[in-house]
């Protein structure tokens, strides 16, 4: 894989064929940002990773966590401190860095990144031209943008920084190496970097993708035939499959993050908390990831040395969601959530229990053990569903089944087959954050309906409050980390002005703190929504989102750019 505009860097690390740096990536396996070996600019020696540490006064590894990263972080030290680094994982040598920033690299990026962005050229900022605000996560904001040199539309994703502090910069390191790592239909292609030697932001250029998976769902009007969810699990299993068999955990599977373009084609995207794993060389991780509502028992259960079976096991909550019509556990809290999943998966046998050691088993450990639901929840399930999900939602991960064997299951070789994706219906520009709008839009007009209907307003009952697809903020992924991460950013890019960058976006709270309590409370019973009916409360009327020059527009365009934004925290 390689960057679509053309030019190798000029650097030594261009004159290197890739197959060296494959292997050489082969040795990334087990990393995590700010863990040993990670080969973003980690441990190595390199004297750009101490003079980028004292720059941006470097906070250790757990810069991005809570408490309980801090705890993996200071254990992970400690290995690290142990464990001789492997100069093959260091940054590139002092004259590669001097090469990076000749061929266009700021030098911040070259010290952190430098593996990451090895072979590559970067694009300028003014290259693009930028028509619409189309997506907001956690640390970056997402443009559709017209390459003015190709004419191509694509996406760029702002990555935030705080005063290009060098674990926030490894973070974005590491979703690059990994993006470059897999080349598949169905995951997003990363097509460059945008950057300047003197910029202080980044932009990561994806092809352009119309849909994503969680904005369609959550449309009042479509409802998915059989053919269309096989077609789409099919897509997801492939992308997964490839992700996994070149030793990638996503670990961020949900429906915003699988991105469908209107060729029918659905493309794994947001490589944000990925990582490097090897079955066969564990390594702690992390257990804070994936979010809630998509997130396996034994991450719940606080396990570091889990493995392919949690994005499996996102999969099957996807499975199932796009059969019922909803999400099937929306929990509220990580307690919540695991109450969930035991009412509806069963709780952990005695054995489970016992071989796995888990973290946090003494405190969540029900009393009485649960009994598994799964066939009787979702009876009304189309025959070959059913074998499927149960085997994806299998408590114990060693039981969840591999993306090829899910693959090769009777849900997609009996009738009726998956779809071509092509054959699929086109469907306007749908995305979680127009499903968001559309949303709050709706809120705010039943608000104002209340305000001036007085008590004769219909109050909608929590069941019409669209259940589907919108994880409540606080459900989102490593939210501590995030928060941690948000925190760190300041308006650093602001010196990016010169290039004519989108002013700094100004971000929302968050949400709440996770999981306060970690007690298990048998009598706590969650109210649960019947999987039998779907109603949605999106309003259709079209929102207008932000939109603002990347490069000065073209008159028609300079109309638009005076509307305001809408922010909408992920
Ligand atoms: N290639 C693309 N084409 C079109 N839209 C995209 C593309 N990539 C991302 N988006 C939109 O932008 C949103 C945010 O992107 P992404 O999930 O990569 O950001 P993030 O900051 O990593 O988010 P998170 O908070 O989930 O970690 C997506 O949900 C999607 O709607």
């Amino acid at each position: 894989m390689g960057c679509v505009f053309g030019r190798e860097a000029a650097s030594a690390a261009s004159a290197s064929p890739r197959a060296k740096e494959s292997k050489k990536e082969g040795n990334l396996v087990n990393s995590e940002v700010g863990g040993d070996g990670d080969g973003v600019g980690g441990d190595g020696k390199g004297g750009e990773v101490v003079e980028a540490k004292e720059r941006g006064g470097g906070g250790g590894g757990e810069a991005r966590n809570g408490k309980e990263q801090k705890e993996e972080g200071n254990r992970r030290r400690g290995e690290r401190r142990r464990a001789r680094p492997n100069p093959r994982l260091s940054n590139p040598p002092k004259n590669v860095h001097g090469e990076q920033v000749a061929a266009g690299w700021p030098p911040w990026l070259s010290a952190v990144a430098g593996e990451a962005i090895k072979g590559w050229t970067p694009r300028r900022a003014d290259s693009f031209e930028k028509i619409d605000k189309i997506g907001q996560g956690t640390y970056s904001n997402v443009y559709k943008a017209r390459d003015s040199l190709t004419g191509k539309i694509v996406a760029l994703k702002k990555v935030r920084f705080d005063n290009l502090e060098p674990e926030s910069v490894k973070f974005m390191a590491r979703e690059i190496l990994i993006l470059r790592r897999l080349d598949h239909p169905n995951i997003v292609k990363l097509e460059g970097l945008v950057t300047s030697r003197m910029s202080c932001s980044l932009y990561l250029v994806f092809e352009y993708m119309e849909h994503d998976l969680a904005g369609l769902a959550a449309s009042p009007t479509i409802k998915f035939t059989l053919p269309q969810v096989k077609c789409y699990m099919n897509q997801l299993l492939s992308g997964l499959e490839h992700c996994h068999g070149r030793g990638v955990l996503h670990r961020d599977i949900k429906g915003s993050n699988l991105l469908l373009d209107n060729g029918g084609i659905l493309k794994i995207a947001d490589f944000g908390l990925a990582t490097f794993y090897d079955p066969n060389h564990k390594h702690p991780m992390t257990s804070r990831v994936v979010t809630l509502w998509y997130r396996a028992p034994e991450l719940l259960l606080g396990a570091t040395d889990y493995g392919v079976g949690i994005d499996l096991w996102s999969a099957g909550c996807i499975q199932a969601e796009l059969l019922a019509g909803k999400p099937i556990m929306p929990g509220r809290t990580e307690v919540e959530q695991l109450h969930k999943i035991f009412k509806l998966c069963g709780s952990p046998s005695e054995e489970y229990w016992k071989k796995s050691k888990l973290p946090h088993a003494t405190i969540f450990k029900p009393q009485q053990p649960y009994k598994r639901c799964i066939s009787e929840t979702f009876k009304d399930f189309p025959p070959f569903s059913l074998p499927l999900i149960e085997t994806l939602l299998a408590i114990d991960p060693a039981e969840r089944q591999t993306a090829t064997a899910a693959l090769n299951s009777e849900f997609f070789t009996t009738k009726p087959f998956a779809c071509e994706p092509s054959s699929l219906p086109q469907y306007p520009p749908s995305k979680e954050m127009d499903a968001k709008l559309r949303d709050e839009e709706a809120r705010r007009l039943r608000a104002a309906g209340g305000k001036a209907n007085g008590a004769g307003a219909k109050k909608s009952r929590p069941r019409d409050r669209a259940p589907r697809g919108i994880p409540v903020p606080e459900a989102n992924a490593e939210l501590q980390a995030n928060l941690d991460r948000r925190r760190l950013i300041s308006h650093a890019n602001a010196k990016s002005k010169s290039e004519k960058f989108p002013p700094p976006h100004q971000d929302g709270a968050l949400g709440f703190p996770l999981g306060s309590s970690h007690h298990m409370d048998p009598a706590f019973d969650p109210p649960d929504v019947p999987f039998s009916t779907t109603s949605f409360v999106y309003q259709k009327e079209p929102i207008q989102t932000w939109s603002g020059p990347l490069v000065d527009p073209p008159p028609r365009q300079k109309k638009q750019s005076s509307t305001t934004s809408k922010p909408s925290a992920k």
